[in-house]
């Protein structure tokens, strides 16, 4: 099985650095900063890392099951999606945090995960009057047995 080589830069000399990974695994990434959230409050934590991904895949940032346990934060946009253009030197990955109880991300707090995927292929629309499939039904229309 080939290794992806992805070239990463760290904007700060404290950050614990990414590990080599075994395929398939998530890789966990980490406050770049000491970071206190009141209750309520929506910060960006930086995660004090840039890349350049490989060419033609985008990244997926999503919290670790652990996060909110841990931290009381939830990431405010869900999934972050890593644009394959997103690798300027300056270009450093957060992570959007609301905080639904007074906290503190200590730096190096590994606070979510992130994999690279595949970008979808070109897509072109092509508008039609029907679809002439069988309809299937929605929103628990089998029930929840
Ligand atoms: O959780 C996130 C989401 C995004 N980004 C970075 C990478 C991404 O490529 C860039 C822009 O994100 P996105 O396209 O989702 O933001 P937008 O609100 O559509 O803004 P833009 O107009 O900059 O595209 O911000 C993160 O670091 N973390």
């Amino acid at each position: 099985m080939s290794t992806e080589q992805i070239r990463i830069k760290y904007f700060n000399d404290n950050l614990v650095r990414a590990d080599k990974i075994v395929q398939g695994d998530w890789i966990d990434l980490r406050a770049a900063e000491t970071v206190e959230l009141k209750k309520d409050e929506f910060k960006l934590i930086p995660l004090g890392i840039a890349m350049e991904l490989p060419e033609g895949y985008e990244g997926h940032v999503v919290p670790r099951s652990s996060t909110f346990k841990n931290f009381g934060i939830i990431q405010t946009n869900s999934m972050g999606i890593i644009d394959e253009s997103y690798k300027g030197d300056n270009d450093q990955w957060f992570f959007p945090a609301y905080a639904l109880r007074d906290t503190v991300i200590e730096e190096n707090d590994r606070i979510c995960q992130f994999r690279i995927m595949k970008k979808m292929p070109a897509i072109e629309f092509v508008e039609v009057e029907k679809l002439e499939n069988e309809n299937r039904g929605g929103h628990g229309s089998t029930g929840t047995k």
